[in-house]
């Protein structure tokens, strides 16, 4: 279980995560989207109390990441592959995580198979290791204390087609026997893949968040495309309709199909395309959420 109430974060005068609340239940992997910038990375070194928040608070397992007792036998945490040291084998790295874990070697060596570090390449330094092996590391190192509870930032980020099919087994494997999986990731499809529920972040706050059939199918409104977007935008305006843009010639309409059909055809615009939003998936839903300017607040 991961609790996060309120939680801001401010450098100077941007506010990075502002006023942010939500909770992972256990048996359920939570998909943490939002654009570049947005405040997902610094909530979840929040999280894992690497960053201290400037207010609110989040609780995993029901205490503070810092109070728990050796957290990596409780908690795994993968927020920068890029971080491990890049001198020492993959197999050197897990046996010294191992050790302070306190964890049996054997582990060690059944984590590498895992995910899909044979044995050449757990012999090689990971300064050699393309992204993807740092990944798999990242991951491997994440489950080796046996956790509860994993909390991904990218994990997918450089990982193969078929390395990122495996992420999604993994995860979901994980969520089914009562782990809590809190993901970030911009790879829109596989998040839809395996998570159970969504939060939405963009320019420090919340704009959405439920569970994957709830969000996707009351997203509601009305989708569509218009030859020329200025013209359908300033006919949805004038036809009282409020509109966001979610792609170069697309807009999400708070309407049916009908009234926006119909305040189109008043204007003369022409349409592309004209269907109900929900039906997009996640990538549409997303893009509608996130499109307002990304203002810093001050
Ligand atoms: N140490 C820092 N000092 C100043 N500003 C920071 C710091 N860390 C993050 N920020 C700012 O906070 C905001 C949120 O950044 P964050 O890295 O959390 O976003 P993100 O959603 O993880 O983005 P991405 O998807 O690109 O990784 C950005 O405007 C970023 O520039």
């Amino acid at each position: 279980m991961i609790e996060v109430s309120e939680l801001t974060k401010r450098y100077g005068d941007v506010a990075a995560v502002r006023n942010v609340s939500f909770r992972c239940e256990p048996g359920t992997v939570t998909g943490f989207l939002g654009p570049n910038g947005a405040g997902k990375s610094t909530t979840m070194r929040m999280i894992c109390g690497l960053t201290p928040p400037t207010s609110g608070s989040a609780a995993v397992l029901g205490v503070p990441y810092r109070r728990i007792a050796n957290p990596g036998r409780h908690v795994g945490v993968l927020l920068d592959a890029a971080a491990q040291h890049s001198g020492r084998t993959g197999r050197e790295t897990l046996a010294l995580s191992a050790q302070v874990l306190g964890v049996d070697r054997e582990r060690a060596g059944r984590m590498l198979r895992e995910v899909g570090l044979p044995p050449a390449a757990a012999r090689r330094r990971v300064g050699g290791y393309s992204l993807g092996m740092r990944q798999r590391l990242g991951i491997a190192l994440a489950l080796l204390g046996d956790p509860r509870v994993l909390i991904l930032d990218e994990p997918a980020n450089g990982l193969d087609p078929e390395g990122i099919h495996w992420m999604r087994t993994l995860l979901r494997g994980f969520a089914d026997r009562g782990g809590t999986v809190l993901l970030s990731s911009h790879l829109l499809r596989e998040v839809e893949a395996v998570a159970d529920r969504f939060v939405v972040i963009s320019g420090g706050r919340i704009v959405a968040q439920g569970d994957k059939g709830e969000l996707l199918t009351t997203s509601g409104g009305t989708f569509v495309r218009g030859l020329d977007p200025g013209a359908l935008e300033t006919a949805l305006a004038e036809a009282g309709l409020a509109a966001r843009r979610c792609g170069p010639d697309a807009f999400t309409v708070e309407a049916d199909a009908e009234a926006v059909g119909r305040a189109a055809a008043k204007a003369g615009a022409v349409l592309l395309e004209l269907r109900s939003a929900g039906e997009g998936g996640l990538e549409e839903l997303f893009l509608s959420l996130t499109a307002e300017p990304k203002e810093n607040a001050r």
